[in-house]
This record gives C-alpha cells, structure tokens and sequence, in this order.
C-alpha cells in the first residue's frame, strides 16, 4: 500500500502516511504512499506515452475493461463498504451504496464505450461531406475529494478511460485505502501499462505537478472552492492551456412552503442536512420553510433529532458516522460559534459526544432564528449543521433560496404542483428536487452546478463526454464534380 501504480508496475513511494479511522482514531488502516513531484512527474510521462494506442484502441477492448472492473466492485461491495466506511466514516449502508454505484457507473461507462457516434452531414458546397466526430483529449488529470472516496474517482475515471485518454489518478489523502482498492480491480481488469496511473500523495505536491505539467491536457477536479478556483486560474494560464471540469462546493436551499407533507419535509430535511455527516456538496444546509408551517417543522426536527444515533460508522443501527478528521471537525465546531455569535439559536445538538473508542463524533447541530445574511446561512460548513431561515411565503422562500454565491442542488417541499413546476424553473441550480433530499443522486444523467459551484462541463451521464472528448469537424472533397469554391457556393 506504500506503492503507487505507474508505467505499468507498483512502486514504492518515497515517504508513506498513516490512514486513519475517524470512528476509533486508534485503528491505523496502513500506511499508504505519498509520492513526490518527480514520481508524479513519471507517471505523466507514462500516461503520455501510452496515449497514442491507448486513444485507438477498440471500443471493444475498452468496453471489457470496463464492464469487469464494474462486474468485480458488484463482487465486492460488501467488502469494499466496509474499507469506505472505515477510512471516511460514513456509515455501512451508506459505503455500500456508494460502492454499487461506482460499479454501475463502470457499467454506464461500458455501455458508452459501444455507443460512440458522430455526424455526417451535407456541405453547403458540392461534392463534399462533413463529418463531425469525437476525439479523446489526451492525458487527464484527475484530483479527488475525500468524501466520495470511489464513487467520485469512479466518475472521472470511467468516462476518461472510455473517450480513449489516458489516466493519473491523484486521490485526496484522508482516503488512500479505497482509491488502492479501486485501482488494483482497474488494473486486474487489464488496462495496459500507462493508460492508468495512481499517484497517491499531497494535493501541493501530485496536484500541482500535474497542474504544472505540459503533457496533461485537462484537470477534472472535485473539491474545495479555493482549490478549485487555483485549479482553473493554473490551467488557463498553462502553455498549452488545459480543459477544466470544477465540482466545488454547495450551500444548497431546501425550501418547505407551508402545504408540505411535514413527514416528507422532515425526512427530507434530516437525510440532506446530516446524513453521510453533512460531508456531501449537495447537502442542504438552509432549510427555507414558510411562516404557517415553521413552528411545527422545527418541532418535529427536534423530535426527529434526539432518536438520531451518532456512532462508529461500522456499527449496524448507526444512523450518523463520525466527521472525518480533527480539521473537519474543527471546522464544523468553528461555524457552531459563529451562528452563536451571530445571533442564531442553537436549538438541538452542536456538542462533541463520547463513544467507546475515540473518534470524531458531533451531535446534528440545528440552528434556528437564522437570517440569509449570517455566514452559517452562507459559507459551506461541510458537517451536520443546518439553519432554518423562516420566510414570509413562497416568493420571498424562492428569493432566499436563489441568494447565495452557489448553486449545485436545490429542493423544495410542497403539495402544489403550481409552485413546484415555478420553482423548478426557477430555482439557480444545476439540479432540482422535488420532495426529495437535495442530495443522493442519479448515476446515468448530468451532475453539476451553476454560480460558484461548478466551472466547466458537466460530469456523469452522457454529458461527461463533454469534457472527456474534443470535436473535430472533418471536410472531405470527393472529386466527383467541380470544386467550387466557399465563395461562389453561398453566393
Ligand atoms: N464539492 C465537493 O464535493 C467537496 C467539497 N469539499 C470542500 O472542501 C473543504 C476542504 O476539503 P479538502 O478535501 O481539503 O478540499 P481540497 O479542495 O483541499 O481537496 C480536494 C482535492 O484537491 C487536492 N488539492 C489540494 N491542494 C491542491 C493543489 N494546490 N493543487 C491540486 N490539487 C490540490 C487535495 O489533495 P489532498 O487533500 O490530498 O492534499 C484533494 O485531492 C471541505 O470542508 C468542503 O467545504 C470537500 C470535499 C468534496
Ligand atoms: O449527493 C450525491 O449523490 C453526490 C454528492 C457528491 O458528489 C459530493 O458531495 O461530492
């Protein structure tokens, strides 16, 4: 595990760092690699080098390749659950979920493979066709957060390796175990040597090789805002400029207009607020809810709260893991002082608890009395902790909703059709729900966001080939009448 995968072969890192459990800080996982610049640099030079065959290879070949790594995470999901939930601290249904999408998504991708088109159509000269295909763009880049340890690697790598590009694969570094796991089955499969490269190790390190380096020629990253924004401004004014794909943060609205259903709405509210810890960019961490039904949806939260079990991840009857680190943690506890100090009422949790083995463990914190305006209703906090900001009615719900820098998931609760088909239309998000949890998505169709949320392309579905391929328009004269020129055909 002190090895990273490059040119075809594990190599031993030159320094290694411990990963641990955030539900018992005791269990040491291994130690894993923490590569330096230059073996970053290696394994870009192999995905470079392997690109030229990777990029013709058959669509059946890849297809295969694909189709098993998918067939054997399927094979393991149990297995692999566990490590997730482990090293990350969600809880094992929630690992196991995560661990069968990432191999449906393997097969999505397969299928892709098998499906790929492009155009033919008439010139508006004669004699001549224009065909307008897809090509791959090269050696991708491909940065990961921690909180979807294989399901986010899975996205990215799937549909780089399907369009033809070859891969470096840089992990974030809370979660080395599952990004190991995932890149042995890639490797079992039979991916030639170079077309796939990890390289576990510092985001200031790896990430910024890559980032530096002429040979990759697009970065797909999902991560932090002020990350993100590095990524784009580096790959913009790199020569030869690079693609880029953001996924960054959210502050998603979930907005509860007074005709709810109050069981939906809470459900709603307690699975996108803090399950998975709250650790998800399209958890809702600002519950909108109308006047007529605040005082009881707030009520009920409380009520629904205290029957909330927070415990090691991988004990069954946990509803909420532990945060996945101290810098996390410090982080949530941060914002729980600042709503206090801002003027929010904490009306349920926000204390740290004690469990059998030292771990990260925050109680679900509720904020009520909450203006839009306070930084616990405007900055990503990433951990269980929501705000309920009372709104006068639907119009003024909306207006709250749409202020904010972000804009990935929004959601609404509600009875009536007429305001659901309004919101949908007018919610600024790059998705939308509909008496559902702002977050857990599909696998198949487009992910991603608007505003501060996200920058490039959309990922997931038939829209990653977006970024994952580049078009060319291609002109073919063929001889079998005059050439005439541009000038004289449009005249
Ligand atoms: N939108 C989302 O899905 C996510 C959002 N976040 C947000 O980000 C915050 C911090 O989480 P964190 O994981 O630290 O997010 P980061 O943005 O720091 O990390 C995301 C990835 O980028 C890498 N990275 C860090 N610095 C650089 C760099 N200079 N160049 C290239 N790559 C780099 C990280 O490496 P490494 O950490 O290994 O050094 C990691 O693999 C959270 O509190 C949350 O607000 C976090 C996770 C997911
Ligand atoms: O909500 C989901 O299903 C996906 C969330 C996600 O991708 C993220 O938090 O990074």
């Amino acid at each position: 595990m002190t090895k990273n995968y490059i040119a075809g072969e594990w190599l031993a890192a030159s320094e290694a760092s411990p990963n641990i459990n955030p539900s018992n800080t005791n269990d040491v996982l291994g130690e894993f690699a923490r590569a330096s610049a230059a073996e970053a640099e290696r394994a870009i030079a192999a995905a470079y080098d392997a690109f030229p065959a990777w990029s013709r290879s058959s669509i059946q070949q890849r297809h295969d390749i694909l189709k098993t790594v998918g067939d054997e995470i399927l094979a393991r999901k149990e297995e692999l659950g566990r490590l997730l939930s482990r090293e990350e601290g969600k809880t094992l249904p929630e690992g196991i979920g995560e661990v069968t999408r990432a191999a449906q998504i393997f097969h999505f991708f397969a299928g892709e493979c098998l499906r790929m088109a492009g155009e033919k159509v008439a010139s508006v000269r004669p004699f001549i066709d224009v065909e307008i295909t897809r090509e791959p763009v090269g050696v991708v880049g491909l940065i990961t957060p921690w909180n979807f340890p294989i399901a986010i690697p899975a996205w990215k790598i799937a549909p780089a390796l399907a369009y033809g590009n070859t891969v470096v694969f840089k992990p974030a570094e809370l979660v080395p175990g599952s990004a190991h796991a995932l890149s042995e089955i890639i490797i079992r499969a039979g991916v030639p040597a170079g077309v796939f490269n990890l390289v576990m190790g510092k985001g200031s390190v790896v990430g910024e090789a890559m980032l530096q380096s002429p040979k990759v020629s697009a970065i797909s990253f999902t991560g932090s805002v002020p990350t993100g924004r590095r990524v784009a401004q580096t790959c913009i004014t790199a020569d030869p400029m690079k693609k880029v794909q953001l996924e960054m943060g959210g502050k998603n609205p979930m907005v509860v207009l007074d005709d709810a259903d109050l069981k939906v709405a809470v459900d709603c509210a307690v699975n996108s607020a803090f399950f998975s810890t709250g650790q998800r960019c399209t958890a809702s961490s600002r519950l909108i809810v109308t006047e007529g039904i605040h005082d009881r949806f707030v009520a009920a939260m409380q009520e629904r709260m205290q029957g909330l079990v927070v415990d090691d991840a991988l004990k069954s009857g946990t509803h909420i893991g532990p945060v996945v680190d101290q810098g996390q943690l410090d982080q949530d506890l941060k914002y729980i002082r600042i709503g206090q100090e801002e003027g929010a009422k904490l009306v349920a949790g926000g204390e740290l608890l004690k469990r059998d083995a030292p771990g990260f463990y925050l109680a679900p914190a509720l904020f009520t009395e909450v203006s839009n305006r306070m930084r616990v209703a405007q900055e990503e906090i990433f951990g269980p902790v929501a705000t309920v900001i009372r709104a006068r009615d639907y119009d003024e719900a909306l207006e709250i909703a749409n202020d904010t820098p972000f804009g990935l998931s929004s959601g609404i609760c509600t009875t009536s059709l007429k305001y659901a088909s309004h919101f949908k239309r007018n919610a600024e998000a790059g998705m939308v729900m509909v008496n559902l949890p702002t977050a857990g998505v599909d696998y198949h169709v487009p992910f991603g966001g608007r505003k501060g949320s996200s920058y490039g392309p959309r990922e997931q579905g038939r829209y990653a080939q977006e970024f994952y391929t580049t078009v060319k328009t291609a002109y073919t004269f063929d001889g079998n009448g005059p050439y005439v020129p541009k000038t004289k055909a449009s005249e």
